[in-house]
């Protein structure tokens, strides 16, 4: 998509990658502990953290504080206009174990604080009903794990991928990232299933997360796996029948946490761990890549990568600008858990 256009979206100067950082509340068994909270919200675009090396500060396009609502964070990263619009858009959540990716991007388990996923489900339907006298639109979906360098899809069931296994027909399809003409990213092999309302979507979800590896053994919380959601809207002008498809892909990031900290000896949950930092550790090497306008970017190091390939944007955001507070602070975030740093010294 052209730059400009994007940055002047909607009469508004919008930044073609925007880092947003929320505060989660202490939890009952922090507080318990006698846990302090060690992070501050300046302003709202700048925290302080306090760290065993003093205290620092961190800038980002929006702070939100502990007493944000999950409705307060859909606002601000509501970008569903654009995906009807024909634009590809990319949300996700990166954050250590527990730090609130999960819900922020889904919800709690009950569903009484819906996150920004199935939020988006409803209001796509929303501006697609308010935008029907012009416009025909066809809303699709895959939903895709990736679990220890290995593309699951999630609208197929484990048992029923099994049972193909054993048919004369051959082996289930393989879920490949591949890249088309316009250098659009898609899942080939992966299932897509249409929806007609927010509710179908999100029951497609639901059977989707029905479908996912949690290791038993761990912390029930935390999800091991990276979550990736893609929906395509497309839309046919009534007037002058041109078509236009665009893609908004969710991605719930699993938590970057070293093997050593689960006080895990078990192999499964070592090679877990292992794969995590291994695909967090190559979306940094292509952030660095582009930032430093490298002529390589190491796109297929991981299937993550690979996926990512909207971090692209930043090669432009690089060539205009001094590489920009965010990214470098990222890099920086990443750079620490590539170097083996743990946990607890990677405070955002
Ligand atoms: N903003 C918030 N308000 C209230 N509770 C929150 C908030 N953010 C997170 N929590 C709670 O904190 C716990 C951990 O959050 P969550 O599961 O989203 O973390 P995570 O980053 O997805 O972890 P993992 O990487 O292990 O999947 C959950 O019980 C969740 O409900």
């Amino acid at each position: 998509s052209n730059e400009e256009e994007i940055l002047q979206y909607g009469g508004r100067n919008e930044r073609k990658i925007r880092v947003f950082c929320r505060i989660r509340p202490v939890n009952r068994s922090e507080a318990a502990q006698g846990g302090v909270v060690v992070v501050d919200k300046l302003d709202d675009h700048s925290i302080t953290v306090e760290t065993p090396r003093g205290l620092r500060e961190f800038q980002f396009d929006k702070v939100f504080n502990a007493e944000s609502s999950q409705e307060d964070l859909f606002q601000d990263t509501k970008l569903i206009q654009l995906v009807i619009d024909g634009y590809n858009v990319c949300i996700f959540a990166y954050g250590q174990t527990g730090s609130g990716k999960t819900f922020t991007m889904v919800g709690d388990k009950d569903q009484k604080n819906p996150g920004i996923m199935p939020r988006t489900f409803n209001a796509i339907f929303d501006i697609m009903q308010e935008n029907s006298t012009k416009f025909d639109f066809k809303v699709s979906a895959y939903m895709l794990e990736l679990y220890n360098d290995r593309l699951q899809d999630l609208l197929v069931s484990q048992a029923g991928e099994a049972h193909a296994q054993t048919q004369p027909s051959g082996p289930a399809r393989r879920v490949e990232i591949k890249r088309n003409r316009k250098g659009v990213v898609f899942a080939q092999g992966a299932e897509t299933k249409e929806a007609s309302s927010g509710q179908e979507l999100y029951a497609l979800f639901q059977q989707a997360c029905a479908n996912r590896h949690i290791s038993a053994t761990m912390n029930v919380e935390s999800s091991r796996s990276h979550l990736i959601v893609g929906i395509m809207v497309e839309s046919k002008n009534l007037t002058n029948g041109s078509v236009s498809t665009g893609k908004l892909s969710l991605v719930d990031l699993a938590g970057s946490e070293r093997a050593a900290k689960t006080g895990a000896k078990d192999h499964q949950l070592k090679q877990e761990a292992n794969s995590i930092n291994k695909s967090l550790s190559a979306l940094g090497d292509v952030i660095s890549a582009l930032s430093a306008k490298l002529p390589h970017v190491p796109y297929r190091n991981s299937k993550l990568t690979q996926y990512a390939t909207r971090v692209k944007a930043i090669t432009n955001n690089a060539q205009r600008n001094v590489e920009s507070k965010e990214i470098a602070q990222l890099k920086e975030l990443i750079m620490r858990l590539k170097s083996g740093q743990t946990v607890e010294e990677v405070d955002v």
